[in-house]
């Protein structure tokens, strides 16, 4: 008999939120600081995730692995790795998001989206796994460097047409305007990419609410401040979110170390699933908040008392909400359902 940490880990599972730096494990990180300094490198100092209590803690640990993905070989490993810990973790399709960065005379930014392109789709075809790829607008980075990550999708689409799908918009809340990127985000989609944007990460109700009713995303990130009592602003907003019936990624490890939200249980994928609202379980960075999706549906499992069968449906709904191709969605619907066949043993129990 399973228990539910088992059920959740065996479930096939669907990852629509996941930063690639953000997912790289200690092993990785360990791997990629021994390859950079060489094997006598001493032990690399990992900042512990359990003291962490608010966004800005968070981005520093980002910090330390892009110092570590620097060229295009470590980017190779960090792909790679990433890639096949969420297929040992059960994901049968993963989104992966990441930011095109360029190191002087190391990496171009062309190479950066190379080495991530090519190991994704390799490992994914290794391990089975659909991978899908979107570049990272930083909101911090400005309306320039915003332009050239569209203009490296674009290029990358043609040279990838089935992975590349997207573009991401993230980046730390607190700076930047993502309304000076609205008509970028535009022209995106225009162009037939799909858009994935952060909303209401932090408070700011007039941003929330620009992002939600310009039309120009696909799915929405967090979402956190535009929830039923979430202070000031959060109720116009959650009224703007319901009225566009997009996709939330919740990401309930993330909104907790991050403390934008206050605990597991006040978390707002339970006013989401109570009105009815789309949304999918992501990890949003599983290295730096020591997660994996198994654990994440475990949580909500926990918290928010679902039964194998809820468990199960979220994994089935969230198919619905990826960027693959009609075709790609039935083939994981049909992995779902044959996986629920095989196991039904394991729903009755519960
Ligand atoms: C915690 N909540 C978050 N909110 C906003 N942006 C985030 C994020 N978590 C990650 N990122 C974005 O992803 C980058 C790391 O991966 P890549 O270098 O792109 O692969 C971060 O620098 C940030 O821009
Ligand atoms: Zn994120």
């Amino acid at each position: 008999m399973w228990t539910t940490a088992k059920f959740c880990a065996q479930l096939p599972k669907i990852e629509l939120h996941a930063h690639l730096n953000g997912s790289l494990s200690r092993d990785t990180l360990k791997r990629l600081h021994i390859m950079k300094e060489g094997n006598s490198a001493d032990d690399i100092d990992i900042p512990d995730i359990t003291k962490m209590t608010n966004l800005e803690e968070c981005f520093k640990i980002f910090g330390l692995a892009h110092s570590l993905t620097s060229s295009p070989e470590a980017l190779r490993v960090a792909t790679s790795d990433v890639v096949r810990e969420f297929a040992e973790d059960g994901v049968v399709h993963l989104e992966l998001r990441t930011t095109p960065r360029a190191v002087e005379s190391i990496m171009s930014h062309e190479q950066y989206v190379e080495a991530v392109l090519e190991e994704a789709t390799r490992e994914g075809a290794a391990q089975g796994i659909g991978v899908k790829v979107l570049l990272s607008v930083d909101r911090s980075q400005g309306e320039a460097a915003a332009q050239r990550v569209l203009t490296l999708a674009l290029a990358a689409r043609r040279r990838w047409p089935e992975a590349l799908v997207g573009i991401d918009l993230s980046g730390n809340p607190r700076s930047g305007c993502a309304r000076a990127l609205l008509p970028l985000l535009r022209d995106a989609r225009a162009r037939g990419l799909r858009v994935a944007a952060h909303c209401a990460e932090v408070e700011n109700e007039a941003e929330a609410v620009a992002l939600m009713e310009a039309g120009v995303a696909d799915r929405l990130g967090h979402c956190t401040f535009a929830a039923p009592g979430a202070g000031a602003g959060a109720e116009a907003a959650w009224a703007a979110l319901r009225a566009t019936r997009l996709p939330v990624e919740a990401c309930l490890s993330s909104n907790v170390r991050c403390g934008t939200v206050p605990s597991y249980a006040s978390h707002h994928f339970g006013a989401l699933r109570r009105h009815n609202h789309p949304v999918a379980l992501c990890t949003d960075d599983k290295g730096v908040f020591a997660t994996t999706l198994s654990n994440e549906y475990y949580l909500a499992a926990e918290h928010f008392s679902l039964s194998t069968e809820e468990l199960w449906k979220l994994s089935f709904e969230s198919v619905e909400y990826t960027f693959a191709s009609e075709e790609e969605k039935q083939q994981i619907r049909n992995t779902l359902l044959e996986w629920k066949k095989a196991n039904l043993a394991q729903f009755e129990l519960h």
